[in-house]
């Protein structure tokens, strides 16, 4: 082994410390910006972040972890791997692009979740005609700009195994990893190029080893890395996992000549000891947690460190996985009360505690007892803190639980419900939101800034809520939204108004390409102080004679998009969450609102990784929903809403939420949906989305007609209703409303053939 380290982090965000790229990518696309200017914008945040690591005291720095879209994306890029419909566009930058987002005649790649977070990535397309060719131009020049700045660089890269196991084959059922072995020589002439260029380490990340994996795929991971620990002109190579443990692919792997592994010890419990092969190797090891925003125990995770050093030579501190998921610092949030401040630990902070460990493990704890002893006195306030042990939630949550949270059979309530709401055959919704457009985006900025008050916020939100009312009216639409106007994000909204969850000002994240999410903190029990959604609806409801909507968001769903309690199991979180929002049904009900959607996209977001876990998750998360709706009459209609899923392996679980309607996407999966849901006995009634919003397409009259025709091979027509695939509010005006018609006018169309 060449040179080694003692700290540092698997990645870290690259959206800007106050969104700059983001800004500056949209401003590119708009045409308001060169792409000059936008190359210049992410110079200077690639090289200030690399230097603020190196400036904390990190003695290796990730790079290449830069993107102005995807990873993923990129390593499509550097494998020569974009599909052939983005060939035409000339440009490299605008060729990315496209292949992102897609063109007015260029379908985009499709996107998915990066594991089980909140990250979407683009998932790379390879058919029998994908020709690899190696592009390592990004790499290279991140590299050289790094090293010219005098950083002490380890270029990051996606491993070959999780570039073939993320990606989707085109035009043939043979599995990807098959072509492992075109991908090598790209890889070994690219680990040759980095040696050239100064490179010492370079990093592979290979997350998919840490799900379930067969026996042939793991032997095609050991046998690649065989193939490129032999190669002589190379880095060191420190093959990196995350977000969980590689069980039998560590051994697999430790036996070959790979110098070093970066291993999650947060999410997984890999045993280093066990794998004798790994005494000879740099174990990286991930202490400190690069998901969750908790301030480390680092007591405990020194005496990890301590009893690593047993078994192995080589030891480095880092975090979990990259830091792409935690805001950048704590310090852009002014209003964090005292005490919950001291337990965070955002991406700076979380730096500094590698950088602490380290030190604690090559000089001694005492050289850094300061910071120990400021990490052992928050542990202390925390766990005494009585925000996080409220007696009156428990009290309530246990009554609540040890009462039944069924409610009466399915044909029952649908009786009560229909005589109540009297909706003709295949009645037409919408799922919530109306184009959030920058008329509403720039009343609730100047109401952050202090331009308006909260009153006349409030008076142009109603307007907005009139027109939106209006214009369903106007379509003939049966069931009506209010449109979701006021809420900036369906879990933050939420979060901002619950006692136990703390809302950042600018705790960004990076969801998909240039779009962000500010995940809410859940740190304490949770309680809802007052109504939430029950003047909007209500108003909504007051200016027409036709049903409105509640809208709610379902626990699991604010779980999966906050930072959690690290201190209690997420089933009791889940629960908290849920009274809270059953609570709000029981006063939207009260209000005289017979139908409340509560929404859970994210159900699947959870599921964890290995299938023997799954079960236990389904439970809690389908518990939880049950407990949130269960509050209600018979007479009231819970209506739930899915979308951003394979639903396979929680189609059982969309059933046991018993949810008198559930809509769901399902517009690209040409109904394959309602036939799984068929085959676990799911007969309730169901909203398979017939318009798909993820596309400007306004779809006509007679595909959305065909769809329903079709739909009603699967369902019968008491059970079928008609609506989009998701909320509209990432739309334009135009198109929603033209879609809107057609989906209307195809309803009626269909009615009359009945
Ligand atoms: C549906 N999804 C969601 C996920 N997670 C969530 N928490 N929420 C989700 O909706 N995960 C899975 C998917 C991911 N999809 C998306 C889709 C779209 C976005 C997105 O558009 N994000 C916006 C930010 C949204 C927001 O919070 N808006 C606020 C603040 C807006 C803002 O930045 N305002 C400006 C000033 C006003 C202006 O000029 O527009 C400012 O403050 O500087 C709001 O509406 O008030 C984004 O822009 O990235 C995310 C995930
Ligand atoms: N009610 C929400 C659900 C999105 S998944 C909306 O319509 O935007
Ligand atoms: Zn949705």
């Amino acid at each position: 082994m060449t040179t080694t380290f003692t700290s540092t982090v698997l990645g870290s965000p690259r959206i800007g410390p106050h969104r700059e790229l983001k800004r500056a990518t949209e401003s590119y696309w708009a045409g308001r910006i060169d792409a000059d200017a936008l190359q210049a914008v992410a110079r200077d945040l690639r090289r200030q972040g690399l230097a603020d690591l190196r400036d904390l005291g990190l003695d290796s720095v990730p790079v290449n972890t830069f993107s102005f879209y995807d990873q993923m994306l990129d390593t499509a890029v550097l494998l020569g791997a974009l599909p052939d419909r983005v060939a035409s566009v000339a440009d490299p930058l605008d060729r990315y692009f496209a292949a992102a987002r897609g063109t007015d005649t260029i379908a985009p790649l499709e996107m998915t979740k990066w594991f089980d977070t909140n990250y979407h990535y683009l998932v790379p397309e390879i058919s029998p005609s994908t020709t690899f060719a190696l592009d390592p131009s990004k790499v290279l020049s991140e590299l050289a700009e790094a090293l010219s700045d005098g950083i002490a660089a380890r270029p990051v890269v996606i491993g070959p195994v999780t570039f073939l196991l993320l990606s989707k084959a085109v035009g043939t059922d043979e599995p990807l990893l098959s072509r492992l072995e075109e991908l090598l020589p790209l890889y070994a002439d690219l680990l040759g190029r980095l040696a050239k260029a100064g490179a010492s380490w370079v990093q592979l990340d290979e997350p998919a080893l840490v799900g379930d994996r067969t026996d042939e795929e793991i032997e095609a991971a050991r046998a690649a890395y065989e193939q490129l620990s032999a190669l002589s002109e190379r880095p060191s190579i420190l093959l990196a996992s995350y977000f969980g443990s590689l069980r039998e692919a560590l051994p697999a792997l430790a036996s070959t000549d790979v110098e070093g592994f970066a291993v999650d010890l947060v999410a997984g419990q890999d045993s280093i000891g066990s794998v004798p092969e790994l005494a000879r190797k740099l174990v990286v090891a991930g202490v400190v947690d690069g998901r969750n925003i908790w301030r480390s125990d680092l007591d405990s995770a020194l005496s990890t460190l301590g009893a690593l050093l047993g078994s192995v030579d080589t030891l480095a501190v880092s975090t979990s996985c990259s830091l792409l998921h935690v805001p950048y610092t704590l310090d852009a949030e002014a209003d964090v009360d005292k005490a919950l401040r001291s337990w965070l630990a955002f991406g700076t902070e979380k730096v500094k505690e590698v950088v602490t460990l380290a030190t604690a493990l090559t000089q001694g704890r005492e050289s850094v007892e300061d910071e120990f002893a400021l990490a052992r006195a928050a542990a202390s306030t925390r766990k005494d803190d009585r925000r996080l042990n409220d007696a009156s939630v428990r009290g309530r949550l246990a009554a609540v639980l040890n009462s039944a949270t069924g409610r009466a059979p399915a044909a029952e309530r649908r009786a009560a419900q229909d005589e109540l709401l009297s909706l003709p055959p295949l009645p037409t919704t919408t799922i919530g939101s109306y184009p959030q457009t920058s008329k509403i985006r720039i009343a609730r900025a100047a109401l952050r800034t202090g331009e308006i008050d909260e009153a006349e916020y409030v008076n142009r939100m109603r307007a907005e809520v009139a027109e939106v009312v209006a214009l369903q009216e106007k379509l003939d639409l049966d069931v009506l939204v209010h449109g979701e106007p006021e809420r900036n994000d369906m879990v933050q909204y939420f979060a901002e108004q619950l006692d136990g969850f703390f809302a950042t000002a600018n705790g960004w994240v990076q969801s998909y390409g240039t779009r962000c999410v500010r995940p809410p903190i859940l740190y304490g029990d949770v309680s809802r102080p007052k109504q939430m959604t029950v003047d909007w609806i209500t108003y909504a409801q007051s200016l027409t004679d036709k049903p409105v909507k509640g809208m709610l968001t379902g626990p699991v769903t604010i779980l999966a998009w906050s930072f959690v309690r690290d201190d209690q199991p997420l089933a009791d979180s889940a629960n908290q969450v849920a009274l809270a929002i059953r609570d709000e049904t029981v006063d939207l009900q009260a209000a005289g609102i017979g139908i409340i959607q509560v929404d859970e996209p994210a159900l699947r977001e959870l599921l964890p990784l290995r299938a023997e876990d799954q079960r236990a998750y389904l439970d809690w998360s389908v518990g939880a929903f049950r407990l949130a709706t269960s509050g209600v009459a018979d007479s009231t209609a819970i209506h739930t809403h899915l979308c951003y899923s394979e639903f396979g392996a929680v189609i059982g679980a969309i059933a046991g939420l018993d949810a008198d309607v559930t809509s769901i996407e399902a517009a690209r999966s040409h109904m394959e949906v309602l036939d799984d849901l068929s085959s676990v006995g799911f007969d309730l009634g169901v909203g398979p989305g017939v318009y798909d919003i993820h596309s400007p397409r306004v779809p006509s009259v007679d595909e959305i007609a065909e769809s329903l025709r079709e739909a009603l091979k699967a369902v019968p027509v008491e059970r079928l209703w008609v609506n989009p695939d998701c909320g509209l509010k990432t739309r334009g005006s135009v198109e929603v409303e033209a879609s809107l018609r057609n989906l209307v006018e195809a309803a009626k169309l269909v009615r009359a053939e009945l």
